[in-house]
């Protein structure tokens, strides 16, 4: 039987969820809780400091958000010289997945998931991080509720079959706003000490164009540039105002305008999220 030790708990490996570069996530169960868990195993062996602080820092924050019910429970973490382990929370499946079986959702449960995106990435910002590459596959459904995975500190991990997720998600440019494309600030990328430097002008506004195109592809099936297949052409798209996003009827005016302001290209006109969660479409039950 293959089993897993964390600071001496020893854990039945059950399945391998998802593998990255140097990382695995494996779907375990523990003995003495009698649950089952999923462990992010990072190699380190030829990881550099950097790296090794993205983890830390990833680390760092879900310790400090344990508390938020939309952010994945960290239960336990080991790092040595040559690996960490994270133990979490298992889900039962990621968004990515989860569009990528279901094109209609019913109008009821987008609204709790919407709610529960927004208030996930709320709680990160208010703990100062812009995670700036939101995407589905960052979310994973656990016990009906939305929770998010990750902050976009550490790297990222792909599901592991070659299913439609990996080739979809991976360093997706669908879900980039204008002002990352265009953000050709000055400031050097690394500050005094060597520490990147987040881009200045990605912010909170960043995450919200990224919610709007997940939200557009869990609306209309696609996100609002998937059509346009040339990168360069799909970026220009995105950053030109002439360029008009389609927004085919839907029945509820709430959910059209919600999304059609998370997809204003000037991020000073973009909403917030906390005004976003103020929006009539969360108010009104129907
Ligand atoms: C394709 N197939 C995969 C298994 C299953 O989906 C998941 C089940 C559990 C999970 C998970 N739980 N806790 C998790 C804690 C950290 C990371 C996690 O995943 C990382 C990565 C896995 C691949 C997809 C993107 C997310 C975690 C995640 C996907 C059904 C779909």
């Amino acid at each position: 039987k293959d089993v897993i030790t964390v600071n001496k708990v020893t854990y039945t490996i059950l399945r391998i969820i998802g593998k990255g570069g140097s990382s695995k996530v494996y779907q375990v169960f523990s003995e003495n809780k009698k649950k089952v868990l999923a462990i992010k195993y990072v190699k380190l062996d030829c990881a550099d400091d950097m790296t090794v602080q993205g983890y830390i820092n990833e680390i760092t924050l879900l310790q400090k958000l344990r508390n938020s019910e939309n952010i994945i429970h960290l239960y336990d973490f080991e790092i040595t010289d040559s690996h960490i382990y994270l133990v979490m929370e298992c889900g039962s499946i990621d968004l990515a997945t989860f569009l990528s079986k279901h094109k209609k959702i019913d109008p009821q449960d987008m609204k709790f998931y919407w709610r529960g995106m927004l208030d996930a990435v709320d709680v990160v910002h208010q703990a100062g991080i812009v995670h700036s590459d939101l995407k589905p596959a960052n979310f994973l459904f656990v016990e009906g509720t939305l929770k998010l995975i990750d902050f976009g500190i550490a790297n990222a991990i792909q599901s592991d079959k070659t299913s439609v997720v990996r080739e979809s998600q991976v360093g997706t440019l669908n879900y980039m706003s204008p002002e990352a494309i265009q953000d050709t600030s000055p400031s050097p990328q690394v500050d005094a000490n060597g520490h990147r430097r987040p881009k200045l002008k990605i912010n909170c506004k960043s995450d919200v164009w990224s919610l709007g195109c997940i939200f557009y592809y869990m609306v209309y099936g696609k996100t609002p540039f998937q059509h346009i297949t040339l990168s360069l052409m799909k970026l220009q798209a995105i950053c030109d105002p002439r360029h008009v996003i389609e927004f085919p009827a839907v029945d509820n005016p709430h959910l059209l305008d919600l999304l059609k302001k998370c997809l204003i290209r000037d991020p000073r006109e973009r909403p917030s999220i906390p005004e976003l969660r103020k929006h009539p479409y969360f108010l009104s039950e129907a």
